[in-house]
């Protein structure tokens, strides 16, 4: 929803049809073993020329756009590692999945990194083999070099501590690096292709399709064995080495050495040191379904750990259960009442629980928040009156558990993963790329691919968040059955690039900000930072919405766009409605969620005859022509051709909202307040809500100083704001004591727009008061806006 599907890329066109060609000419070599493979150390020369050059341009591919190309979707493997046969690389036929065969690898150059991790593997016969691994983040908690090196602590090589952990000792072009302890991995029922440049590859899309071995696991062959020193290490030394791991921020060494020491027969104490110190190493990896298992069972079994109370809550704290991490700080405090951590967290999710039951948000401290990089929030979400029920064609959706008032928060949302786009911003940043799914036609641009990955490894570090998640839209696609094999999840990618096609939203850093840049800037800008909300992915579009949402960093509000009564279904606006589109246009840009969309206003578009809607088109034509002369517009010429217009229209606005008419009669507003005509000004106020579906009884219509009442709510858009407070100034001058009833709505359908309206009077309130107390022209100050 408001992503950048990319579709003014013209080269795209031509990028599918490549990609397809490549695809089908790939298709054609299924099965066949191929007799020309090249030999593991041609494989490797090559590799570290890329390597090498890669590492050089670094800075400049940065600043590139990438294209990343998912693959014709497969399954993760789900049979258990003992069912599978193991395979050589020599036994492996194009384009097939070897599904009943894993295998046994071992990395044998540095990795490179753009849209995988790519590196050469090795089997026990010396064979080679181009591995792509997807779904990972290079990142500052896990550099490209660690991951396809396994969890393997420092200390194995101490020559490791070169830039790119490869002490390289001759030229680019030869065997480059020392003898040092590789990664050892298997691949479950992997996947040989043919891949773009020619040569022949493995490509790994499921996280759970590959298992990093340790190097003292038993698995690993004896050829491939780690120094004896390193295998007779104690329990205490590799406790030791943990601590220094952890204590230099190496956390995912620091997890692996403490798995090594509770597999050392630790004593009982000991047991209970590595936990504790094991769960905070998972804590900062962001697993927090392992540290709070670590530190639950430290609190269960040493009643008294204060640490493992601690952790427990921290873990419980980062997976959204305030509650209990609320209860587990209690617990921690009755038996350490000086406990002064505790003491912080404790008043901390005491906020968050506030937020979860009342809806009660700070969105001053939330703005603060959203100028980081990225601006991820400490919020709770809020899961207001809504509940989710069956819609009639449609599947699910949201619905209103009780009556609601226009402007009421039905929801305030914490994203489940959200990535940030600011270019400028450093490292915080996501990499924008071009996503281009060629089995479903498919194009994003922006940082869906990185979304992607980041729901992929959160889903894989913390089981418990999977099925909140799976449990979404995913169209057509058939997920395997099994959610978990050999106790570890599965975790399949492609279900997870669906969901998130179907269901991802485009944020802008704050809406609020969104709404006050011209649109020029807004498309800039916001399109290419995207979010993904579970509870708000059930609900359903509809042109003519009855809620909006808005953003502040990763939290997204939504709010009733009009009274709604209980059992309503909530529906906001996927894309559009934009007042130019036809039925087809219409439709066109609902395409990438298959559907097609039979609300009032589309059912309106489709039924007006083309006759209607090209007189409507010359008419508009004719009445824009009025404002040409922007020092002297035809305003009565313009009134005229609007009543023409209107009389095209025979559904009433309330129905069917006449979305052509709200640009000319809101600059015929702006227009009339430029001129100081205030009765007029109202006149044509009134005009741009009505014509939007707004229905406002007045005692006496003639008279715009006649007192009125809002019966309803009609479609709202940002530019509806201006429309409330050029009414606010005017009624200053024509019925006074209206005023505060027409501000009231102003800052309602501000409130609609950004989500809050504690910035108002910052912002449109300190617009109209100078309108209004010092002289200041409203109408010119919204030109020099320029929005
Ligand atoms: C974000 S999901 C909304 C929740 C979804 N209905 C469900 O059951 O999970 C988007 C999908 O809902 C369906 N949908 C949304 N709005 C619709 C509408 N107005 N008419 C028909 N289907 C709609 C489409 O299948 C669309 O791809």
């Amino acid at each position: 929803m408001e992503v950048d599907h990319a579709s003014s890329i013209e080269a795209l066109v031509q990028i599918f049809q490549k990609q397809k060609l490549a695809l089908q000419a790939a298709s054609e070599r299924k099965g066949e073993l191929p007799n020309d493979r090249k030999p593991r150390e041609t494989l490797v020369r090559e590799h570290m020329r890329s390597y090498i050059q890669l590492k050089s341009v670094y800075v400049q591919r940065r600043n590139m756009i990438q294209q990343s190309f998912v693959p014709p979707s497969y399954l993760p493997s789900t049979e258990p590692l003992q069912a599978l046969k193991k395979l050589y690389i020599k036994d492996l036929k194009l384009e097939t999945h070897h599904r009943g065969g894993c295998m046994l690898l071992r990395a044998v150059t540095p990795p490179t990194f753009m849209t995988a991790a790519v590196t050469i593997m090795e089997d026990e016969m010396n064979d080679g083999v181009v591995f792509q691994l997807y779904q990972q983040r290079n990142d500052r908690f896990r550099a490209a070099e660690e991951i396809l090196r396994g969890d393997l602590p420092r200390a194995f090589s101490p020559n490791r501590y070169h830039d790119d952990g490869f002490v390289l000792k001759g030229p680019a072009d030869s065997e480059t690096f020392i003898e040092q302890v590789k990664g050892v991995y298997i691949v479950k029922e992997p996947y040989y292709k043919l891949m773009n440049d020619g040569n022949y590859g493995m490509r790994v899309d499921h996280v759970s399709d590959i298992i990093f071995l340790s190097l003292v696991d038993g698995r690993v062959p004896s050829c491939w064995q780690i120094p004896i020193s390193e295998s007779r290490k104690i329990v205490n030394e590799l406790k030791q080495e943990g601590n220094l791991a952890l204590k230099a921020g190496r956390m995912y060494e620091a997890a692996e050495l403490y798995n090594r020491a509770l597999e050392s027969l630790p004593t009982a104490e000991e047991t209970r040191i590595i936990k504790l110190n094991r769960s905070l190493a998972n804590l900062r990896l962001g697993r927090y379904d392992q540290a709070l298992e670590d530190a639950g069972e430290l609190t269960a079994k040493f009643q008294r750990s204060e640490k493992g109370f601690y952790r427990a809550a921290r873990a419980l704290y980062e997976l959204g259960k305030f509650q209990e991490s609320h209860d587990a700080l209690l617990s921690l405090l009755a038996v350490y009442p000086n406990c002064n951590e505790a003491k912080e967290e404790l008043s901390r999710t005491k906020l968050r629980l506030t937020e979860q039951h009342s809806g009660y948000y700070d969105f001053s401290l939330m703005y603060e928040g959203s100028k980081l990089a990225p601006p991820h929030l400490d919020c709770a979400t809020y899961l207001g009156p809504t509940e989710i029920g069956p819609s009639n064609g449609r599947s699910r959706g949201l619905f209103v558990t009780r009556d609601v008032k226009v402007g009421e928060l039905l929801l305030c949302e914490k994203a489940f993963a959200h990535c940030f786009a600011n270019t400028g911003e450093g490292d915080s940043a996501s990499t924008i790329k071009l996503l281009l799914n060629t089995h479903t036609d498919r194009v994003f641009l922006g940082t869906q691919a990185d979304l992607v990955t980041e729901i992929v490894q959160k889903m894989y570090r913390n089981p418990s968040t999977i099925s909140a998640f799976t449990s979404l839209h995913h169209g057509e696609y058939e997920p395997a059955k099994e959610t978990e094999v050999d106790g570890e999840p599965v975790v399949d990618s492609f279900l997870v690039d669906r969901i998130m096609s179907l269901n991802v939203f485009g944020c802008p850093r704050t809406s609020r900000e969104a709404h006050f840049d011209t649109e020029q800037k807004r498309k800039e800008k916001s399109y290419h930072t995207c979010g993904f909300f579970i509870r708000a992915s059930y609900i359903n579009h509809s042109c003519y919405s009855n809620a909006r949402r808005s953003f502040i960093g990763d939290m997204q509000i939504v709010r009733a766009a009009r009274d709604l009564a209980a059992g309503s279904e909530i529906y906001f606006t996927y894309a559009g409605p934009n007042p130019n589109h036809t039925y087809e246009e219409a439709q066109k840009g609902l395409k990438s969620w298959g559907f097609s969309c039979t609300c009032t206003i589309c059912e309106h578009r489709k039924a007006t005859k083309n006759g209607v809607t090209r007189k409507r088109a010359d008419l508009l034509k004719d009445l824009m022509s009025a404002f040409d002369d922007s020092k002297n517009p035809n305003l009565p010429k313009a009134e005229q051709i609007l009543s023409a217009l209107e009389k095209t229209y025979s559904a009433p606005a309330k129905t069917v909202p006449r979305l052509a008419l709200w640009v000319p009669y809101s600059l015929l507003t702006r227009c009339y307040q430029m001129q100081n005509r205030h009765e007029k000004t109202v006149q044509m106020a009134w005009k741009v809500l009505e014509s939007q579906g707004f229905v406002i009884k007045r005692e006496n219509p003639a008279s715009t100083s006649s007192p009125f009442e809002i019966e309803h709510w009609g479609l709202m858009n940002d530019f509806l704001v201006e429309t409330w407070v050029h009414l606010w100034v005017a009624y200053a001058h024509v019925a006074r004591g209206l005023c505060d009833k027409v501000e009231k709505c102003a800052r309602m359908a501000y409130k609609l727009c950004v989500g809050e309206d504690v910035t108002f009077d910052e912002t449109y309130g300190r617009m109209a008061r100078e309108a209004m107390f010092e002289g200041v022209n409203l109408g010119r100050a919204f030109v020099a806006m320029n929005v």
